[in-house]
């Protein structure tokens, strides 16, 4: 369970970003972060995932309250989390396997155990046949696949997507939007901020809309 209260961030010498945001997402949902350009979206996902820390309220991943922990525990609040975001930041020197492995070798996963792991992963994004490719060479919509990738190796209970079809078309788009419900339904609680119409209008999820700094809750009808 992810529950905000009452949560307010300003970055040091800017205007309040987040006024005061209260919502709750249960464990195993597919929910949807919708607004404009710099209405938040970002910053609210950073603070779920203790990039960011509010300004003042309570931000409440599982039992945690994460405003009040300790520096040296949050890479353990970390390891729940995967993060996908619009630019890949995958590294381009680097093949496909060896991008998903980062994760597991920095967690001192190696050897077959992480290859198993790496290829279940590859697999599961329909990228298995590229392992040995550099990232360079695959299109934008396999770039993307291959970053979701590497964030759910290390197997997260929580995905956390940001703007993760921004740069691609409509076909890559409802590709990537697929696999987001296929780790839900095997349990993974999953957010994706995106300003995507067609992403919006033709998800059956919980879409939470932010407006000037402000949450408003909207049930989106399916299509
Ligand atoms: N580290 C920071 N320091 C100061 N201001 C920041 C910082 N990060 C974000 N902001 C400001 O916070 C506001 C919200 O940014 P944020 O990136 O959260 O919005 P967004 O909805 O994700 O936008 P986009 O859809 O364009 O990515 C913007 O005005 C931005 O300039």
């Amino acid at each position: 369970m992810i529950r905000f209260d009452q949560v307010r961030k300003r970055y040091p010498g800017s205007d309040e970003i987040l006024r005061g945001v209260s919502f709750e997402i249960a464990e195993g949902e597919l929910v949807l972060l919708t607004g404009q350009s710099g209405a938040g979206k970002s910053t609210l996902l950073k603070l779920m995932a203790a990039i960011e820390r509010p300004t003042s309220g309570t931000v409440l991943i599982g039992n945690q309250n994460i405003s009040k922990l300790r520096p040296a525990v949050i890479p353990y609040l970390r390891r729940k989390f995967g993060l996908v975001f619009q630019d890949h930041k995958l590294l381009y020197d680097r093949n496909c396997f060896e991008n998903v492995a980062l994760p597991l070798y920095i967690n001192g996963v190696t050897g077959s155990d992480a290859a198993k792991r790496i290829r279940a992963a590859l697999d599961k994004v329909g990228l298995l046949n590229k392992e040995k490719a550099m990232p360079i060479t695959l299109s934008g919509g396999e770039q993307q696949r291959l970053a979701i990738a590497r964030a759910v190796v290390s197997r997260p209970s929580i995905l956390i997507a940001d703007e993760p079809t921004g740069n691609l078309d409509e076909s890559y788009a409802g590709e990537i939007m697929a696999l987001f419900n296929a780790f839900q339904q095997v349990g993974v609680t999953v957010i994706v901020a995106t300003h995507d119409v067609n992403t919006i209008s033709q998800s059956p999820h919980r879409a939470l809309h932010l407006s000037q700094g402000l949450l408003e809750v909207q049930i989106t009808e399916f299509a």
